[in-house]
């Protein structure tokens, strides 16, 4: 690959109150596909139960926490799995590709069209003002929405098989973001969400 053509950088996507990049094919020792096979076979993928309105809901989604620092979140502290060689790996492509550094990552498994990621922002205050958040997708296509939070302004970006999407400046403070359910059949995803966790 020439490393110093305009594919093989991130490259800025225009966003107002927020900062976005892509790289449609994060630099790794192995295909997408043997990644994705591993990190099925690897990864302690949990069926999180979350409540909803106070009713007990399974979340439509497998999930898993991997990295160096606990974090607290609907105040419960969660105690991560420490990285594997593999995880270890695609975070020092992603530093490579950001320049950013990263202590943890949050893993989502969609198995199929029906498993979805609610509307939201990744504004915990442990991850600091204004994160960098590098994500990386593994498997089938999905589509990642944006969300003005005070303007009716919505951005749709396809997730594609290998790709990263950085997340930085006041992204979050601005817009949320999530994956709809589709009616169309779609494959297994993987994606994972590097972040600093203080
Ligand atoms: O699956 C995705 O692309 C989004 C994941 C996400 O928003 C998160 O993990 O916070
Ligand atoms: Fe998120």
């Amino acid at each position: 690959m020439d490393l110093f053509s305009a594919d093989a950088t991130l490259q800025p996507i225009p966003i107002d109150d927020g900062e976005l990049a892509f790289l449609a094919q994060l630099p790794l020792s192995m295909p997408n596909d043997a990644v994705l096979r591993r990190l099925l076979h690897e990864i302690a993928w949990r069926e999180e139960t979350i409540f909803l309105f106070g009713k007990a809901q399974k979340q439509p989604r497998l999930s898993a926490w991997y990295g160096e620092a606990s974090y607290t979140y609907s105040g419960r502290t969660f105690h991560p799995l420490p990285f594997t060689p593999l995880l270890q790996e695609i975070k020092r492509a992603v530093e490579e590709a950001t320049g950013k550094r990263f202590n943890s990552v949050l893993l989502n498994c969609y198995r199929n069209e029906r498993d979805s990621m609610g509307f939201h922002s990744d504004d915990e205050p442990e991850l600091g003002p204004e994160p960098a958040i590098a994500s990386v997708s593994f498997g089938a296509t999905r589509t990642f929405i944006l969300k003005h939070r005070k303007r009716p302004a919505t951005v749709k970006l396809d997730l594609t098989d290998g790709s990263l999407l950085l997340m930085a400046g006041t992204l979050q403070r601005h817009w949320r973001h999530g994956i709809n359910k589709e009616t169309r059949p779609r494959g297994l995803r993987v994606n994972l969400t590097f972040r600093a966790i203080r």
